[in-house]
């Protein structure tokens, strides 16, 4: 797992959006072989999405072929009520971006059969051939997507019941009103997340702190759900420096002495890269004077 430090929300939003759309270009998808992406709500990724919508307007980053599944829905919320994570992802991300609307799946919350609902929603990630890149928040208290405390870290696509700290949480975004905010939700498993290739993880806020350093300098529990991110190959964490703020020193120091050296080896690749194509320009050149027609 990698931790990479930046200053506030908004350069972890530059640094992740800028990431996604380098994995999504030299992917290079194609209608046959489409990118998929996973996606969170919440208030972190939205710098993320900002960077992401910007690329797009330059013409940097087209999601003409990127399929997406996002991470959660709630239970019984009507989809266009503002705080549904339908509503929230249109708003936020979809409405601006070129993404075709087929492309785009987000668990419904008010399906007559909820866990088929889940159940197909795993098959059609299957059908893909899995997740390339899953982008996930965390909650105050280490969850990810909505795997509360004491989730299996082997779930899977299902229905659940909000801890008590979530429901409160959340309830900023009804008004304060907590009899307001839904008390199920449609979540992906944690192992829905291990399953897909590479997980980013954005967090930001002192609000996160102590998740932070439970999920990734201790050892993985189910009480700290993310923790289970320790286990998967390809993960790499973002956070801001007041999210580190119950990290250790030596924690904080060792990630940002590993990216530095991560700078470093790919400065020395590109300048290598950079020696081997004048040195491929040279040998055409010379092979153009000889007369050997290049294949
Ligand atoms: N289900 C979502 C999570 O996916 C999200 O990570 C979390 C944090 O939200 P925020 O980023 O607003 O703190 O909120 C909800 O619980």
């Amino acid at each position: 797992m990698r931790l990479t430090i930046r200053h506030d929300p908004i350069e972890v939003g530059e640094y992740i959006g800028q990431y996604i759309a380098k994995r999504i270009n030299d992917f290079a998808p194609t209608p046959e072989r489409p990118f998929v992406l996973g996606l969170p709500t919440g208030s972190s990724p939205i710098p993320t999405y900002r960077t992401l919508i910007r690329l797009v307007k330059e013409g940097k980053l087209s999601f003409q072929n990127v399929i997406t599944f996002n991470m959660d829905e709630y239970v019984g919320l009507a989809e266009d009520h503002p705080e549904s994570y339908h509503s929230f992802m249109f708003r936020e991300l979809f409405s601006k971006v070129n993404i075709p609307p087929e492309n785009v799946h987000i668990l419904d919350g008010n399906a007559k059969d909820l866990i088929t609902e889940c159940n197909t929603y795993e098959e059609k990630i299957k059908a893909y051939g899995g997740i390339e890149l899953f982008l996930g928040g965390i909650g105050e208290d280490g969850h990810i997507a909505f795997n509360e405390p004491g989730s299996s870290l082997k779930s899977r696509t299902r229905i659940k019941t909000l801890a008590y700290d979530t429901i409160l949480a959340n309830a900023r975004f009804f008004n304060n009103d907590i009899t307001a905010v839904p008390h199920m939700a449609l979540t992906v498993g944690v192992q829905t997340v291990l399953d897909s290739k590479e997980v980013v993880i954005v967090v930001t806020g002192q609000r996160k702190a102590l998740a932070l350093s439970k999920a990734i300098e201790e050892g993985v529990n189910h009480l700290w759900t993310l923790s289970a991110l320790q286990t998967h190959p390809w993960a790499l964490i973002v956070a801001d420096e007041d999210a580190t703020l119950e990290l250790r020193v030596k924690t904080v120091k060792y990630f940002k002495s590993i990216e530095k050296v991560q700078e470093e080896v790919e400065a020395m690749q590109n300048k290598l890269k950079g020696l081997e194509s004048v040195k491929g320009d040279v040998v055409a050149a010379e092979a153009a004077s000889v007369g050997i027609a290049s294949a």
